[in-house]
């Protein structure tokens, strides 16, 4: 089957007119489809309402113990739920999921890393018979950043990563499989102030020379080693870019060549 593998981040989310925008497209969007959702956002502000001061080394969370309950409530109830109706109202039948749900996805507390992330997962095994069963029956599972550790442990987990683990377990099960990462951007830019300075197609030896020039940088490094984990496996295509030209009948966008 052809399924598409959508992952909408926190700038987006956080933007009641941009979300509704989003959704309306993918909600338009034909085939079967998934949609992953980030949050990072939303889970600072909610943090910081609660009193619990958010910690950050190198743009990555540290998620302690009160970490964790914001980010369980905030992925997995609030913006996980808030999707799914809105999704409901524009005709698409969602499932709101997380990780730990039908097993999708089984992580490992992160260790050996200088600094102690608490309660990170790092994914080991996607399970795609959940979702496609899903998507066959025409529900749109809608998957929160959060897994578990087959030990009753939750784990916040990049949603990003959950995006590429899920696209090629798909791939893996002979799906035909389209990743796409919508942010604010229209893809990766030269200059990350001008939309017009677009890299249309990015292959291994220019994202090597980019991160060297520094032209990519922060949240773009993880997301574009995502892209290209996703494409040296078993995804078809990958692209970066803007809701409206991503989810168009023809992406505009960056797309990731492979080795
Ligand atoms: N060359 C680049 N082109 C586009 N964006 C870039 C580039 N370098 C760094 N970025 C940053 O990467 C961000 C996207 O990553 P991230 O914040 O993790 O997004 P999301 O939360 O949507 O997953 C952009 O908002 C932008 O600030
Ligand atoms: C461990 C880890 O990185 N968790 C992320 C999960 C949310 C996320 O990835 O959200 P965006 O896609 O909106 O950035 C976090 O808590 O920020």
């Amino acid at each position: 089957m052809k399924i598409s593998v959508i992952k909408v981040g926190g700038n987006v989310i956080n933007d009641e007119v941009a979300l509704s925008f989003f959704l309306e497209q993918f909600s338009q969007l034909e085939g079967a489809k998934v949609l992953v959702h980030g949050g990072g956002k939303l889970a600072t502000a909610m943090a910081q309402r609660l009193g619990i001061e958010p910690k950050m080394v190198d743009g990555r969370r540290i998620t302690d113990a009160d970490t964790l309950e914001v980010v369980t409530m905030v992925y997995g109830g609030l913006v996980n739920k808030r999707i799914v109706a809105q999704l409901q109202a524009k005709g698409t039948n969602a499932i709101g999921l997380t990780g730990a749900d039908a097993n999708i996805i089984e992580a490992d507390k992160r260790t050996g890393w200088e600094i102690d992330f608490g309660f990170v997962g790092d994914v080991r095994k996607a399970n795609a018979g959940p979702i496609a069963n899903l998507a066959k029956e025409g529900i749109t599972p809608v998957i929160a950043p959060l897994t578990h550790d087959k030990k009753g442990q939750l784990l916040n987990t990049n949603a990003d990563t959950m995006a590429q683990a899920v696209a090629v377990a798909l791939g893996q099960a002979g799906h035909e499989v389209s990743l796409r990462y919508c942010f604010e951007k229209a893809g990766v830019l030269l200059d990350i102030n001008d939309d017009n300075s677009l890299v249309e197609e990015l292959d291994p030896q220019k994202f090597e020379q980019f991160k060297a020039e520094g032209v990519v940088a922060d949240g773009m490094l993880p997301k574009l080693k995502n892209a290209f984990d996703a494409i040296e496996a078993s995804v078809k295509e990958v692209w970066l870019g803007k809701v409206e030209g991503l989810l168009a009948n023809t992406p505009k966008g960056t797309k990731i060549i492979g080795e």
